[in-house]
């Protein structure tokens, strides 16, 4: 029988939160202040009735939400979404005795994802292309995804006939699709062996179908234009399948929160820096140390510092920053320094930067846990944390960008 709950929080999942006769109780899809009935197995429960909604409840934009392992919150309205993901990163600070001045939610529009990965599985002559299920391994057949920008949705079912092209039935495959101002570049792992007359028709198809770029097991096999993405007299270079700042209208965001804390800071380290893009838009005011783990992402910020017009020098390193991190004496010349590690944080290069003498650090995450923990790190060696932005890079998930601004003390 359904349990009638009142909902009263929205947990870090994006979960409603209720407190039942027998604890805690994490019910998907309710917002605080809803009434509901729902069926409860341990701290898990299922909606089965709205019986008072939310004020704040919407209708969702996509026909997948609910079945779909993407989204989490697409039901509530934007200013209570704003709130939630600012608070996600205010409490992971909290949590690590930071009282931090949190600045408004820089928000973000439907339609700007650019680049996606989608599962891929082919059965019979049949193929299913899209992203995991809730809670499940299963994938879910994607016809529309109001997340992403109309160049990679329009094109959904031309990719789902790519992928039906290249799958080995019954094993599980990836496709990792990013719009450029080139054309789309698709990257392909886990498909069929490929043969010489695959390739020819292959290349043929791409061409028709605004693909620029078609790397399947790492193996370029076509490319018609190299893919870029341009702006401001600076071209950056996708590395097929790699890294890259997943909405642009964030990766702006992100970039004028760091040039901001950097101000006229002369030289800069870009730390993590993948293909450049925070390394390229601070070398138009000072030479930048570019330090990165990944050698096809330098190979295209080398390309990219010499398409790129109006930048000073750049020096790029390749190093392992967990096992290797900048100590203190190769910090010292640096005036600022920023970091942009993947999501478990840069704990080592923060224990250096503590000790170090660089009058402005700034970090940016995509894990608000890992950068308060380096946070605390940072503060404990004498930095003063000035600012914090929450940026929202993965609309409707309960996923956040973070960046932090500290001064030496
Ligand atoms: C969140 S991405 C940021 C990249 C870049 N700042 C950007 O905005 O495009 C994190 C980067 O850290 C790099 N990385 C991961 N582990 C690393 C390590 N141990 N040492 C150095 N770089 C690493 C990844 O290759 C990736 O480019």
């Amino acid at each position: 029988m359904s349990e009638r709950l009142t909902i009263t929080a929205l947990g870090h999942e994006g979960d409603g939160i209720a407190e039942a006769a027998t604890g805690r109780v994490f019910v998907p899809f309710t917002l605080p202040g809803e009434t509901i009935l729902a069926d409860v197995e341990g701290e898990r429960g299922q909606l089965a009735e709205i019986v008072a909604p939310s004020a704040d409840r919407v209708a969702p934009a996509c026909r997948h939400f609910g079945t779909c392992g993407g989204c989490a919150v697409q039901h509530m309205a934007p200013e209570a979404y704003h709130a939630w993901k600012r608070s996600l990163v205010v409490d992971a600070f909290a949590q690590r005795g930071i009282e931090a001045e949190v600045d408004p939610l820089v928000p973000l529009a439907p339609h700007t994802r650019r680049r996606a990965v989608f599962s891929v599985l082919k059965e019979g002559n049949e193929v299913t292309l899209g992203f995991n299920r809730r809670e499940s391994h299963d994938i879910l057949a994607i016809e529309e995804c109001p997340l992403l920008v109309p160049g990679i949705e329009k094109r959904l079912p031309m990719l789902a006939g790519l992928a039906l092209r290249l799958a080995e039935r019954g094993k599980r495959a990836r496709m990792t699709v990013t719009a450029t101002d080139t054309g789309l570049d698709v990257a392909f792992e886990g498909g069929r062996k490929l043969g010489r007359s695959d390739f020819e028709s292959l290349g043929h198809g791409a061409e028709a179908n605004a693909i620029a770029r078609l790397t399947i097991a790492g193996r370029e096999i076509f490319a018609s234009r190299l893919p870029e993405l341009r702006g401001d007299k600076l071209v950056l270079y996708p590395a097929a399948g790699g890294f890259l700042q997943a909405a642009a209208p964030s990766e702006a965001a992100l970039i004028d929160l760091v040039e901001t804390a950097v101000g006229k800071s002369n030289p800069v380290a870009d730390l993590f820096s993948g293909i450049g893009t925070f390394t390229l838009r601070l070398a138009r005011r000072a030479p930048v140390l570019a330090v990165e783990g990944d050698d096809e992402l330098l190979k295209a910020l080398d390309r990219s510092m010499r398409f790129s017009t109006g930048i000073r020098t750049i020096t790029m390193r390749k190093r392992d920053l967990f096992l290797n991190p900048m100590a203190p004496p190769e910090l010292k010349p640096f005036k600022a320094v920023a970091f942009d590690p993947p999501r478990a944080g840069a704990k080592a290069q923060a224990e250096m930067l503590a000790k170090s003498v660089v009058p402005t650090i700034v970090g940016v995450s995509c894990n608000p846990a890992t950068l308060a923990r380096d946070a605390r790190i940072l503060i404990d060696g004498g930095y003063r944390l000035t600012r914090v932005t929450p940026v929202d890079q993965f609309l409707w998930s309960s996923h956040v960008e973070a960046v932090a601004v500290f001064q030496k003390a």
